[in-house]
């Protein structure tokens, strides 16, 4: 069962009369329970206004868009952003309850379960100023996946890492998800990221519509070591190239 439904959504900003800037256009797709997508896509393209509009940020203009929950009840998201946004003033276990709605000693182990799953479990009473950046998204991330999210959305959450330190996340976020099969939508400018992490990538074009839905059908867990994997991110580059190329040659969308 689909957990997000997009239909023919679209979002144009208005800059002003007669100025209005159309941003997405005619998106539709849907996302299955336990499934990891990702949308990618050159600078401007949209992807994270797509995903403020996932997540009520902001207003589409047109279309529709639905979430649902397995239990009945309302859906659920979890959000990671580029930067970690931890409470400096609050220690990391503390961080983690901040979002929960229940504060009881179940969530509290379902917490340490998640902190012990980034490598964190020593860390649970430290302040996020005695963490260096890579072990605060470590946090970020723990803390999204414990809330147990029907969607987990995720906007570049390793872009302001360093490369070394971005390739052990996602080495990490491919186990905690393994290990949860929560749904994810997944941002990233990066389509070699989003091979080794995803089932499917969602390509936008400039103009935001989607360009190019593709499976990604390797063995997990996915290593950048792995020959398979290297090939498939050379050759979803080189189809993404093409697309830019394309957008050169003919009239934008409009
Ligand atoms: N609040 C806003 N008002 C007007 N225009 C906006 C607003 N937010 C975004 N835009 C425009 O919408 C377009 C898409 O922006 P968006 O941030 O969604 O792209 P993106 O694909 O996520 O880009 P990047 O990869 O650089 O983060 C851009 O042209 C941007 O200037």
């Amino acid at each position: 069962m689909a957990v997000l439904t997009v239909k023919n959504l679209a979002k144009t900003f208005n800059l002003g009369t007669p100025r209005a800037s159309r941003v997405l256009d005619d998106i539709t797709f849907e996302v299955r329970g336990q499934t990891f997508v990702s949308i990618v896509g050159p600078s401007g393209c949209g992807k994270s206004t797509l995903l403020n509009i996932i997540s009520g940020v902001e207003e589409h203009t047109s279309g529709e868009i639905s979430l649902t929950s397995d239990e009945g009840r309302p859906a659920r998201m979890g959000y990671v952003f580029q930067d970690p946004r931890l409470l400096p003033w609050r220690s990391v276990l503390r961080n983690m309850m901040y979002v929960q709605d229940d504060q009881g000693e179940a969530t509290v182990a379902r917490a340490r379960r998640y902190l012990d799953m980034v490598g964190l479990a020593k860390n649970a009473d430290f302040y996020p100023g005695q963490l260096s950046g890579g072990m605060q998204q470590r946090v970020g991330i723990a803390r999204a996946f414990a809330v147990e999210p029907d969607l987990l959305l995720m906007d570049e959450p390793f872009s302001h890492l360093d490369a070394i330190t971005a390739r052990g996340l996602r080495a990490q976020l491919q186990d905690i998800w393994a290990q949860s099969k929560k749904t994810v939508v997944f941002v990233t400018h990066d389509v070699v990221e989003a091979v080794e992490l995803s089932d499917r990538i969602i390509v936008l074009q400039p103009g935001g519509r989607i360009y190019e839905d593709i499976g990604i059908d390797l063995p997990r867990p996915r290593r950048q070591t792995d020959p398979t994997v290297a090939t498939l991110q050379a050759e979803v580059l080189a189809r993404l190239e093409a697309m830019k190329e394309l957008g050169r040659t003919t009239e934008p969308v409009a």
